[in-house]
């Protein structure tokens, strides 16, 4: 039998720091391997320690913080440690599993017990396609949902509210000139995530949520040089407490990591119907689909069927037109 020599003469030691002193920090920026975190009522800037290996630290990470954790001006901390997360809300720069851009999959933030869908009812029109993709990404993330509807002063919610009929989809309105108060009572305590488009008044929203935010982002912003507030996550404290994250740059949510078996777990109107499809259903060409009999009998409505088989289709690069 061959020995194999080892790698290193060093001995290997298991043994790592406990880092009795660490504090407990909540990661509210990242920018350039520099991470902003809440310690208390402090804003620190802390880099990864070495000894995290690979992990990554996201917005919304729960961390241990050693070092200089003063917030002092050009003070640096270290991140020894990153907590379990609770949930991972992800999104792939495209929806194909076989493109190099689907392969590429993000974490957004970790935490998030909530993923609110900022949608407006009118300029821009509301896309439910969208709406229904991050209804996926959420169920996929076990993340609880939650349509916001803005701009409730240029139309009523009822046309995009009966399209969601058949789901228990909870939703509020936001009026401009109306307070925001079932909006606030929603995210009081909790650490929620704003997805929408360009447009549907989702920084609007966010000033009127946070007001002490732009105070909080320009302590960020001379972190950051002010590059990550328009890239990426940020996460602002809330009056009420609890944290919202703000996405700027998610212009997209492509859906590629989510297994195409999940898919269907975002249309839970239609999920129920499937166990009447034959075992190897793929609900899309398949005679015989459980869900076209649903949607016949009517059982759901068919824009509902539509939508999900486009997701589908986009998910597996299948581009054949459906229903
Ligand atoms: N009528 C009406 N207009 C609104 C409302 N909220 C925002 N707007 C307007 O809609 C436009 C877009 O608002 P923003 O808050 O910048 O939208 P956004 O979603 O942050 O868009 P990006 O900054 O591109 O990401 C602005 O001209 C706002 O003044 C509303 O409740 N009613
Ligand atoms: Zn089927």
């Amino acid at each position: 039998m061959r020995i194999r020599p080892g790698r290193s003469t060093r001995p290997r030691t298991r043994i790592r720091p406990t880092h009795d002193t660490a504090l407990d920090g909540f990661v509210v920026a990242v920018d350039r391997g520099r991470y902003t975190c809440a310690i208390g009522d402090r804003v620190v800037t802390a880099m990864r320690a070495r000894e995290l290996g690979r992990r990554g630290v996201v917005v919304g990470d729960r961390v241990a913080v050693v070092g200089d954790t003063s917030g002092d001006e050009g003070s640096l901390a270290r991140i020894v440690r990153i907590d379990d997360r609770a949930s991972i809300l992800r999104r792939s720069a495209d929806d194909d599993e076989n493109t190099v851009e689907g392969r590429q999959e993000r974490v957004i933030v970790a935490n998030a017990e909530q993923l609110v869908i900022v949608s407006a009812l009118a300029d821009p029109p509301p896309r439910t396609g969208f709406i229904d993709r991050c209804l996926v990404a959420a169920y996929d993330a076990d993340i609880e949902p939650l349509l916001c509807l803005t701009k409730a002063d240029l139309a009523g919610p009822e046309e995009v509210l009966a399209y969601y009929a058949d789901l228990d989809l909870p939703y509020v309105l936001c009026h401009p000139d109306r307070p925001l108060d079932e909006l606030i009572e929603a995210l009081r305590s909790r650490l929620s995530c704003l997805v929408g488009h360009s447009g549907v008044g989702k920084s609007t929203l966010v000033n009127r949520l946070s007001p002490d935010a732009d105070r909080a982002v320009g302590v960020v912003s001379a972190i950051g040089k002010g590059r990550h507030t328009s890239t990426s996550a940020v996460a602002l404290p809330l009056p009420g407490g609890g944290w919202v994250v703000d996405t700027p740059g998610v212009r997209s949510f492509g859906i590629a990591h989510v297994d195409p078996e999940n898919v269907l777990h975002g249309f839970l109107d239609l999920l129920p119907a499937s166990v009447n499809c034959s075992p190897n259903c793929d609900h899309l060409t398949t005679p015989g689909c459980g869900l076209d009999a649903l949607v016949a009998a009517g059982g759901a409505d068919p824009r509902r069927l539509t939508s999900y088989r486009r997701l589908l289709s986009s998910r597996t690069g299948d581009t054949r037109p459906s229903a």
